[in-house]
């Protein structure tokens, strides 16, 4: 028999990937980016150009489409595999990232009549607008005793599907009124694909408080939230929800014509991206702490127990691997920390001396920074510039830099933001051992441990833990595949578990990354003052930021 192919599209923040992968043995056969042509729209929105409120984030859902339409015949072209050898095809995507849609599951943004109310667009997964309906959503359910809040940390995310929705309805009824749906973005793709509307466990877990045996929250409590959302679980959040791995259904003749496969072939339900990577990196077991490293970063683990853990972002049974707790905790900004000093706070300076060395700011940056010792800059930062997921799960926290002087320079700043983010790492490492929960190794995947190796030796060094890196360029569209060799089945050519297809097609590095003993030593008492600091502003001791912030309200 020839050797079989799927495709895995791992839709990222910035842009979607497509991937042609070798069913035999996870190589990449060939890879195509697709930048979104909107950006993600925090600014102003498309056509009426309406300025958005702060903490607001869309996208357009057919820059996804176009994802599809430019990088698969891409893919195909680049490989010259026959499309008869494609089996199947899996995506994954960011999450919570949802949208309202109407019976034909047209998104409503892109219907005239709903294209200039904001409510109206895919809401990505760091809008951070819903933080009131989410701070309701935390208050009602602790008082209810509801005993799902512990599965996710204690605190519902403003990131999550409940609260975009309730905002929805708050400051958009005939938005809520007109959506007949709200799907994850996941989902939506996947019905494009294949013609209808198949909900994946992930996203619903994770994101939307769903439980295999319990279901949604129960009516009376979305009825105390507000009267209107009672029978939401049961009307706009309808229909089956199916295991990772299941088949969808299968490739339609428009989609087929659009991309250059075979119609009919198999579609694998919508996964996340960071769920994706953990088998692509042969992660099938307990006490290996994924992390899918880029604009923000997830961390995954699995457990043999449902435990509570401080802040995680939720625990669901069979939620990354069938048969295991899938636990998900995560760092809202890490890659955008980075991007927002290179983009708004570097000296011109920087930029032209990255620019006759002929490397990018962050190049050079990293270069300088690499010279530095721990602690030799005299700066400390808290990693909150786009809020705290785990373990304070509070989108209101912002960032700091403490320890500036008038010899300051931009790499040492520069350093102390990456560091920042190896402190709020570890501090998730810490919550989920403190818990009972055992974290032994270190797995990176995702963009950033192919952009930086300085900042990848940090969290070996802050942690003070190996790092086991992926081996592959787009890890989450590998595993995207690895679901879809499952969806296809064995008899296509494809697998019968997702664990037969990671130990087949799994590929790290053989190469770890190890800890400095002289460094770890004072990144431990750089942590201890981070922790301090975490504390102070975090749990109330001062609430300075969201006094700021709420002043901020006023312009
Ligand atoms: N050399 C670098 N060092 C650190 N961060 C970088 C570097 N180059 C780009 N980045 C950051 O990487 C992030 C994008 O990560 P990537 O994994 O490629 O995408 P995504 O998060 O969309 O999946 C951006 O936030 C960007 O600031
Ligand atoms: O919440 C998440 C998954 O549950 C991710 O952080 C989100 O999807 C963004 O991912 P990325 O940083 O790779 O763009």
């Amino acid at each position: 028999m020839n050797r079989k192919y799927a495709i895995g599209v791992d839709y990222g923040t910035q842009s979607g990937r497509a991937v042609l992968v070798d069913l035999s043995n996870g190589h990449e056969v060939a890879d195509h980016v697709t930048p979104y042509a909107h950006h993600v729209i925090d600014e102003r929105l498309p056509h009426s150009g309406e300025a958005l409120e702060a903490d607001w984030a869309l996208q357009h859902p057919l820059d996804y489409i176009e994802v599809l339409t430019t990088s698969i015949p891409e893919v195909m072209k680049q490989s010259g595999i026959d499309p008869a050898d494609v089996i199947g095809i899996g995506i994954d995507f960011t999450a919570c990232t949802m949208l309202p849609i109407t019976e034909l599951h047209e998104p409503l943004c892109t219907l005239p009549a709903y294209q200039d109310n904001p409510h109206s667009w895919v809401k990505l997964w760091k809008h951070h607008a819903a933080q009131d309906e989410a701070n309701l959503i935390n208050e009602m359910a602790a008082k209810r005793g509801e005993k799902w809040l512990a599965r996710y940390g204690g605190k519902i995310s403003s990131e999550w599907m409940l609260a975009k929705i309730w905002q929805i309805l708050n400051e958009a009824p005939e938005i809520y009124e007109a959506a007949d749906q709200f799907v994850e973005a996941t989902d939506w793709v996947i019905s494009q694909l294949t013609g209808q509307i198949t909900r994946n466990s992930c996203t619903a877990g994770y994101k939307a408080i769903w439980h295999k045996q319990d279901g949604y929250p129960s009516e009376a409590f979305l009825a105390s939230l507000d009267p209107r959302l009672e029978k939401l679980a049961d009307t706009k959040l309808r229909g089956d929800i199916v295991p990772l791995g299941t088949k969808a259904g299968e490739l339609n003749e428009k989609l087929a014509a659009l991309t250059g496969l075979r119609p009919g072939i198999a579609v694998a339900v919508g996964n996340v991206d960071a769920h994706a990577a953990v088998p692509a990196v042969g992660v099938v077991t307990p006490g290996k702490l994924v992390m899918a490293m880029g604009t923000s970063i997830c961390h995954m683990l699995l457990g043999d127990e449902e435990k509570e853990v401080e802040g995680m972002c939720g625990v669901v049974e069979d939620g990354i691997i069938p048969g295991f707790y899938g636990y998900e905790a995560g760092q809202s900004a890490v890659g955008d920390i980075f991007e927002w000093y290179v983009d708004e706070a570097v000296p011109a300076y920087v930029k032209e001396e990255a620019a006759q060395a002929g490397v990018s700011v962050h190049e050079w940056l990293e270069g300088k920074a690499a010279l530095q010792q721990p602690g030799q800059s005299g700066l400390l930062a808290l990693d909150w510039w786009n809020g705290n997921r785990s373990t304070l799960v509070d989108t209101d926290l912002t960032g700091l830099l403490l320890g500036c002087t008038l010899l300051t320079k931009p790499e040492e700043i520069y350093r102390a933001l990456l560091e920042s983010t190896a402190y709020g790492t570890r501090k998730i490492v810490d919550a989920f051992r403190s818990s009972g929960v055992a974290v032994d190794t270190l797995y990176a995947c995702g963009g950033l441990p192919q952009k930086n190796r300085l900042l990848m030796q940090i969290y070996a060094d802050v942690t003070n833990m190996e790092i086991r890196v992926a081996d592959s360029k787009h890890t989450p569209a590998v595993g995207a595949a690895m679901f879809a060799a499952v969806a296809a089945g064995p008899e296509a050519g494809g697998y019968a578990t997702i664990v037969e297809a990671a130990e087949n097609m799994a590929r790290v590095r053989e190469e770890a990354l190890r800890p400095n003993p002289e460094h770890a030593a004072v990144y431990e008492e750089l942590y201890q003052e981070y922790v301090t600091l975490h504390d102070y502003f975090g749990r109330g001791g001062n609430d300075v930021m969201k006094r700021l912030k709420n002043l901020k309200k006023h312009y």
